[in-house]
């Protein structure tokens, strides 16, 4: 018998070394069937998520790109990326059940027993570019999230094939193929308005040279009002590429205090900018806040592939935005450095652009 999954949870056994140490995941929790919230879940009030503070008249703009290459469809995009930095794209051209085969590929992968799963945490795992693991910085947080996660750093189709889960593997590969095209046009969109024409090798590698794909496991939650899946945070991608499932639960910031829902569509993908975005674009194109609610009745996904620079790239405003005369508001910095200090500090809404700032 396995002793990690036979010890028994009681009030007074350690949750953290069940969930964090010993590798089960808050998915391993939720299966117990707690009644209340472990108090290493609770959330300070302020950053709890209540109707209080919810627009529900307001939305993120929703953008039909079937004919992607009409100046109109190119001008929403980047009004989009300037007022909201979060849009939702639908006629995009990712086949839908290639979308789908990627949602039961994570549900398949999450439903491995905890030994399989455990077999890519960060002491197990055959690579550095492939991690299972639970809420976001564990050492770091005050207040733990909701949240289990796969994540896979993208090197080539030869490594994944060797050493990304067979569970999942195929279906994320497909849905990184199916989305590169997407992916361009977007970038081929936003650039022009800021005066890149061409994209060359080198903005290429700055825009898109490398990705990270996550797939996110938020399990049933006792309380979920008392906690978070995930908190106030901005990507530190160039863009991201979010699919979520038909749960919703994905909140975005808006104007002064106020957080807008971001509605599940079917075959929709949603896009938002990242901080390497407003950096190279001088904070022209807006990375936003945004966090997750936990639920209290329903398993819910999400898989966000994240376009990134490449490590070792230096990030700062491209010299085509400063052209004019405009005033740098970002310093260079070497991209890995920036993806660190995100990664060792918990969730703390806008701040990691403060490393990158003059
Ligand atoms: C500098 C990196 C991140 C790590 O390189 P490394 O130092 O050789 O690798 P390590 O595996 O030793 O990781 C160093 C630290 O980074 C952290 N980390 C390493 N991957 C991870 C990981 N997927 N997850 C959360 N900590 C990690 C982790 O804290 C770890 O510290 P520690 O566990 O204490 O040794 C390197 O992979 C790199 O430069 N990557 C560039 C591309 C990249 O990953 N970009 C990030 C795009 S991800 C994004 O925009 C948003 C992500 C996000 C994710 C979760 C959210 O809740 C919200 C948002
Ligand atoms: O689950 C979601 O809808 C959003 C996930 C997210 O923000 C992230 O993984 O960075
Ligand atoms: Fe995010």
């Amino acid at each position: 018998m396995d002793p990690i999954v036979a010890t028994p949870i009681s009030e007074s056994s350690n949750i953290t070394d069940f969930v964090i140490t010993n590798r089960n995941g808050v998915k391993g929790l939720s299966e117990m069937g707690l009644k209340t919230l472990p108090k290493q879940y609770i959330q300070p009030v302020e950053e709890r998520i209540t109707v209080s503070n919810i627009l529900p008249q307001e939305s993120i703009p929703i953008i039909d790109m079937s004919n992607w290459d009409e100046q109109k469809v190119s001008e929403s995009i980047c009004d989009a990326a300037e007022k909201w930095g979060f849009f939702q794209i639908i006629n995009h051209g990712v086949p839908i059940e290639v979308l789908e085969n990627v949602k039961d590929a994570t549900h398949r992968f999450f439903n491995l027993p905890a030994e399989e799963k455990r077999k890519f945490s960060k002491e197990n795992s055959p690579s550095n570019s492939v991690r299972f693991g639970t809420s976001f910085s564990p050492e770091a947080e005050k207040a733990l999230e909701w949240k289990d996660y796969l994540s896979m750093f993208y090197v080539s189709e030869e490594e994944a094939y060797a050493l990304w889960p067979s569970a999942c593997k195929d279906q994320v590969l497909e849905y990184m193929r199916g989305s590169e095209p997407v992916i361009q046009r977007l970038l081929e969109a936003l650039m022009k308005r800021i005066n890149v024409k061409e994209i060359d090798e080198t903005k290429k590698s700055l825009l898109m040279g490398s990705k990270r794909i996550n797939l996110n496991y938020y399990p049933i939650c006792p309380n979920p009002e008392l906690t978070v899946g995930i908190g106030r945070h901005s990507d530190v991608s160039t863009l991201t590429i979010l699919l979520q499932d038909d749960i919703g639960g994905l909140y975005v910031r808006g104007n002064n205090d106020s957080w807008v829902h971001v509605p599940p569509i079917s075959g929709s993908l949603v896009i938002n900018v990242g901080d390497a975005l407003q950096i190279m674009s001088n904070g022209r194109y807006k990375s936003i806040e945004h966090r997750v609610v936990a639920n209290g009745s329903k398993n819910r996904i999400s898989v966000p592939i994240f376009v990134n620079p490449r490590p070792d790239d230096m990030i700062g405003p491209f010299p085509e935005v400063l052209a004019g005369g405009e005033e740098a508001l970002y310093k260079q910095v070497l991209y890995s450095n920036y993806v660190r200090h995100f990664f060792k500090k918990a969730h703390d809404g806008k701040k990691t652009i403060e490393f990158a700032k003059i």
